[in-house]
């Protein structure tokens, strides 16, 4: 095709979009053109100007302030039970008082994966980027559950000698002088490296075209999920097939399944010949201790192809890179902000790896502080201002009478800090939780960052909360650790606060274009 003919097909192309975009502008709300999903009567929608604003104006105001509005709508309405509409769907938030009578319903009746995938991170586009496969089963989440987190202390030292081999070979050329870096990219490399050995093992966790790919591919799944979005859904087959972050999309995956199904061929012939399929152990061979082997050992005959299995595995790796980044940068960020903070943290992890003679199995759980920190971080920086995502596959009647109907998305609100069951929620403490772990001795695990209740939310709460979080916990840490224990860290002289997050629809994102000032400690 010449130039001329791509430029006509481009111009076809505006048009068609154009016109369907009217389209949908004048059929506003109806269903099945626009917004998924109930609205309740008695949850007022938040977000318009002014009473008569038309609705899909209000629709797209999430994109520019999203986090905004949920906040106004715990300021402006008592009761907690508000709605706030997006232009595909509309988001029923509750009140903390329901968390825990929902948390443990079975799935036929509130779903998790459906919320993830149709409207949950960002409206995954399942079909445009393969999250629909989630909807299946929770292969991933039972891997991870049943396998990584009861594994995850003999799995220190992996961690540790990633973080190692790395920092040798990926020098931040710090002197003992102070100077100012970028540390995000530093941080997603190290994640990376961490993620690929507890999911895939050595040596393709040190591959770094590998290590590349898995980040860009991640990106491209973001930067398609996003700018679909922006597009009613009718729109969407057409632009899924024309818009460039998709393509790229397309070809990471394309790469990763390169990488991937050779490897899982490979361990399928093994299972094969000794007749290993479906064992965790084998008394013929030693078999890989990590999650790919782990899904393959628990996968059904229908999930137990290469294929399949890469799919699901871009989605169980996907989440837990860049959600324990965010928490990490937040931290540093943090720190820069509140020095008073850096030197207990820093003591304590001193302390305790003196006592254990480095990393043990138990060193990060005795890391009291340092959790409790981490812990409040979560609560003042989570990284959407939604949270416990759910949709209503039948009617939920509540304690109070309240009804959900049959295809209500429901969400808790992470702004409602003034829910939170702490004193003075709205102060940032960062040993909150440390010193009320020290005043209550029995059931203090509660105070753990890992541990889920309807005021610490992050996670999720409930059988379908984050499996991830335990290992979260303990590479957070170590990430910690590894930028504190060696080098100095404060504000550039250029700032006062720390780098202010960027605000994106619901989401709030850590500034990776920020610097800070570091030098490398002389102890
Ligand atoms: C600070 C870091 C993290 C945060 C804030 C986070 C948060 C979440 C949340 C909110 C969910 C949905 C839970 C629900 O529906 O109630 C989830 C699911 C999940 N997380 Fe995490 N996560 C983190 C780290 C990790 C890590 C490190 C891993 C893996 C080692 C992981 C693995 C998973 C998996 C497998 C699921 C289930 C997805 C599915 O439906 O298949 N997460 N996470």
């Amino acid at each position: 095709m010449d130039l001329e003919e791509t430029a006509k097909g481009g111009s076809l192309l505006v048009y068609i979009l154009a016109g369907l975009v009217i389209v949908y502008i004048v059929a506003g709300d109806l269903p099945g053109l626009g917004s998924r999903y109930r609205k309740l009567p008695q949850a007022p929608v938040v977000g318009a100007r002014f009473s008569f604003e038309p609705r899909w104006v209000t629709r797209y105001r999430f994109y520019s302030s999203g986090w905004d509005i949920i906040a106004k709508g715990n300021e402006t309405v008592p009761s907690g039970l508000f709605t706030v509409v997006r232009p595909e769907s509309n988001i029923t938030i509750i009140p903390r008082k329901y968390v825990d009578e929902l948390a443990n319903l079975t799935d036929d009746r509130l779903a998790s994966n459906e919320a993830i995938v149709n409207v949950g991170v960002a409206d995954m586009m399942g079909p445009y980027t393969g999250a629909t496969i989630l909807l299946k089963r929770y292969l991933g989440h039972h891997a991870v559950n049943t396998k990584l987190t009861p594994q995850l202390h003999m799995l220190v030292e992996h961690i540790q000698e990633e973080l190692e081999i790395t920092a040798s070979e990926d020098p931040l050329n710090i002197t003992e002088e102070w100077s100012e870096h970028r540390l995000s990219p530093y941080i997603y490399r190290l994640m990376a490296r961490i993620t690929s050995r507890l999911f895939l093992g050595v040596p393709i966790c040190r591959d770094k075209k590998w290590l590349q790919l898995q980040l860009d591919l991640v990106m491209a799944i973001f930067q398609t999920i996003l700018l679909m979005r922006n597009y009613p859904r009718f729109t969407h087959p057409l632009l899924g097939a024309v818009i460039p972050a998709r393509k790229r999309l397309n070809k990471c995956m394309e790469e990763l399944h390169e990488f991937l199904e050779p490897l899982i061929e490979e361990r399928m012939a093994i299972d094969a010949k000794y007749n290993s399929r479906g064992q965790m152990t084998s008394d013929k061979y030693e078999k890989p201790n990590d999650v790919m082997q782990w899904m393959m050992d628990i996968a059904t005959d229908e999930e137990y192809t290469p294929d399949n299995l890469a799919n699901r595995f871009v989605y169980t790796i996907m989440g837990s890179i860049r959600s324990v980044v965010e928490v990490v940068m937040n931290c540093l960020y943090e720190l820069v902000e509140r020095p008073e903070y850096i030197e207990p943290i820093r003591e304590e992890m001193r302390q305790v790896l003196a006592e254990d003679g480095g990393w043990g199995k138990r060193s990060a759980s005795r890391m009291l502080k340092t959790d409790s920190f981490i812990k409040e971080i979560s609560r003042h920086y989570p990284p959407s201002a939604l949270a416990f995502r759910r949709i209503t596959k039948q009617k939920i009647v509540l304690h109070d009478g309240l009804v959900l109907p049959k295809d209500t998305y429901v969400c808790i609100a992470t702004t409602s800090l003034a829910q939170d069951d702490v004193p003075d929620p709205h102060e940032f403490d960062g040993f909150r939780y440390f010193n009320e772990r020290m005043s209550h001795k029995v059931g203090a695990s509660r105070y753990d960052y890992a541990s889920t209740d309807s005021t610490h939310i992050g996670f999720g709460h409930g059988r379908n909360a984050c499996p991830g979080r335990f290992a979260a916990s303990l590479e957070s840490k170590m990430l910690l650790a590894h930028i504190i224990l060696q080098f100095d860290i404060k504000l550039p002289p250029s700032r006062v606060t720390r780098p202010k997050s960027v605000k994106m629809m619901d989401f709030k994102i850590q500034d990776s274009t920020a610097t800070i000032m570091m030098r490398k400690r002389k102890e």
